[in-house]
């Protein structure tokens, strides 16, 4: 970071201390001035603290707010008398709100106040503090927000109300509240009715079933207001400009754990409030060239697409419905049959086995848009450079226990590193897994690599590759002579139920597509990742050492301005 120029630097109090305070454009600091000469170097993380020094990142604060003195209590109730004495000599002061890290991606938000015998002094902090986080034109003032009562444990207005609403009003932001009545009420509003005009993005409280119809209403209403038609699995979509914040509060909740490593309102509230940008890749999804949805978490056939249909009549149970529905899937051990075509991303967009975690600043998903736009041109090129339309396309027909296509990592509580850990959330392509017919304990091993260091894709039944488009084509039952016989209905191991004289019905030959927790209603899909279509208010999972900042004694070096 460059030096830069204090804009104001005064001598206050914190906690009855005397305390050197300092502000430029990028950094707020303050260290106490009795212990100076003995502590001196560290490396000080952004809201974190060498023993007596502390710095923030202006663009890490929440608020700054004029304090009352009754407001201070906390800090004064230790030494009343001392407290007292104190806050007779020095009367007034101000509160600074920022952003701390606390373990495994959470952000709390934490209080400083400063105190000084000058009204005129704080007066002044407040003011410049708040004319530099007006600079900051990412935050947002206006938003709205839709709740879904009745996600996960169906928390989702209390946690809105007693951890969100809170922050958001301290910080200055203004919410229009809409709690949903009925599935797709959400939906439906943004795609006609919202007043877009009016807000700086929209937040979902609730689960990935909630943000899938925000999601919905909102891409819908981009094209039709920009006359794109969504039936036209080629046509050029018009990026969101609103970004999504996601407050969880559903069973899941992986596009929430896998764009901020971690599942906390809180966290999330804050990563709004400072206005953070994450694009993320949205996978259309048609039929026959009809539209019928869109996805940016898991696209799953076979197992996942069961799991759902199954949990789905057992949602009283709440987030545990996944768990039973999954061992009942896992013993009925089915496959399906099918064939499945896809379009590879080029070389350079790195492999899902590479081990390239996309993080915070993730250079994959960062490609100049133009030269983004070469790649993508060039396969296009490729695409129809041949007669039959799929060059470059490769096919591949088997009998599948589970088709996954994996937009992001789908990381989640239940998965820490999801089903594709390596997938990029803005890279434009989707990680397409195959798990072929094996035995259940083959697979056992497989779900539970999920959940381990083990590498899941490290199993001769399973491939995986990187792609921009897709097709899926269930074999056709009902073209199947006797010489060529099923072996359905799909069973393996030890369960062989069907003859082969036995006609399959529909539904125990053909599993269902779960499209980010929805179910689809046909088998046979095109898909297609649309590139950077939406933001959210994220920022991608830190590393660890990625909120360093550098000594705020930077910020001491420089001669202090006057005032
Ligand atoms: C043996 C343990 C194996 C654990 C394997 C876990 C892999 C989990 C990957 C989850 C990817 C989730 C992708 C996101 C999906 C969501 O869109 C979607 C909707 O979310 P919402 O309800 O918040 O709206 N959620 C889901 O579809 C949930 C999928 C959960 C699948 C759980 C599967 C459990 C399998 C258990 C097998 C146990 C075998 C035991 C044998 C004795
Ligand atoms: N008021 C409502 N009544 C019933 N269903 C709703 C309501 N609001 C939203 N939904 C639907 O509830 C489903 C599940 O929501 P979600 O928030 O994802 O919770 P979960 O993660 O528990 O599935 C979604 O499909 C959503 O469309
Ligand atoms: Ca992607």
């Amino acid at each position: 970071m460059e030096e830069q120029a204090r804009l104001l630097s005064s001598m206050l109090f914190n906690k009855h201390r005397q305390v050197e305070v300092a502000l430029n454009r990028s950094v707020l600091a303050w260290k106490e001035m009795e212990r100076r000469r003995k502590r001196s170097s560290g490396v000080i993380s952004n809201s974190a603290e060498t023993a007596h020094s502390h710095a923030v990142q202006v663009c890490e604060i929440v608020a700054v707010l004029d304090t009352k003195e009754d407001q201070d209590n906390a800090e004064t109730r230790r030494s009343q008398k001392k407290a007292k004495q104190h806050s007779q000599l020095y009367p007034h002061a101000f509160t600074v709100s920022y952003v701390r890290r606390t373990r495994r991606h959470q952000w709390r938000c934490s209080d400083v106040t400063f105190h000084s015998a000058s009204e005129g002094l704080c007066e002044r902090w407040i003011q410049v503090i708040n004319e530099q986080l007006s600079l900051i034109a990412s935050r947002p003032k206006s938003l709205l927000v839709y709740i879904n009562p009745f996600g996960g444990k169906q928390r989702g207005r209390r946690i809105y109300e007693q951890k969100v609403a809170p922050l958001f009003g301290r910080a200055g932001i203004s919410a229009d509240v809409i709690v949903t009545e009925r599935a797709n009420h959400a939906r439906d509003h943004l795609k006609t009715e919202a007043n877009l005009d009016k807000y700086d993005g929209v937040v979902c409280v609730g689960g990935d079933g909630m943000f899938s119809e925000i999601l919905h209403g909102l891409v819908t209403r981009f094209q039709t207001d920009n006359g794109v038609d969504q039936n036209q699995p080629d046509a050029e979509m018009v990026p969101c400009s609103l970004r999504i914040g996601i407050i969880p509060a559903g069973s899941t909740d992986c596009i929430c754990f896998a764009t901020v490593g971690t599942n906390d309102p809180v966290t999330s509230a804050l990563h709004i409030i400072v206005g953070d940008s994450q694009p993320m890749d949205v996978c259309s999804v048609h039929h026959d060239d009809i539209f019928l949805r869109y996805s940016v978490s898991l696209l799953g056939y076979g197992f996942y697409g069961d799991v759902l249909t199954d949990s789905e009549r057992k949602r009283w149970l709440g987030p545990a419905r996944y768990d039973l529905s999954g061992v009942k899937t896992f013993l009925s051990h089915n496959y399906y049959e099918g064939t499945i075509s896809f379009l590879p991303a080029e070389n350079n967009m790195g492999d899902p086995r590479d081990k390239l975690q996309c993080r915070s600043g993730c250079g994959i998903c960062q490609h100049e848009p133009s030269s983004t736009g070469t790649q993508w041109e060039m396969s296009e090129e490729k695409e129809k450079s041949d007669k039959g339309g799929s060059s470059g396309w490769s096919a591949i027909r088997g009998k599948f226990i589970a088709i996954n296509a994996a937009s992001m990592s789908c990381a989640c509580p239940r998965s820490p590193k999801g089903l594709s850990p390596s997938a990029h959330l803005a890279d434009g392509t989707t990680d397409l897994i195959l798990v072929r017919k094996c035995s259940r304990l083959d697979f056992l091993r497989h779900l539970v690599r999920h959940t381990n260091k083990e590498d899941q894709f490290d199993h001769s039944f399973v491939e995986v590759h990187r792609v921009r488009k897709f097709r899926f084509q269930p074999r056709h039952h009902e073209l199947v002579s006797l010489e060529d016989p099923i072996e359905s209905p799909k069973k393996t191991g030890f369960s062989p139920i069907c003859s082969a004289q036995t006609t399959c019905n529909y539904s125990t030959c053909h599993s269902s597509w779960s499209c980010d927790g929805e179910i689809l209603p046909n088998a046979a899909i095109q898909v297609s990742v649309q590139c950077q279509l939406i933001r959210l208010f994220a920022r991608g999972i830190e590393e660890q050492q990625q909120c360093l900042l550098e000594d705020p004694c930077t910020l001491w070096a420089v001669e202090p301005s006057t005032h």
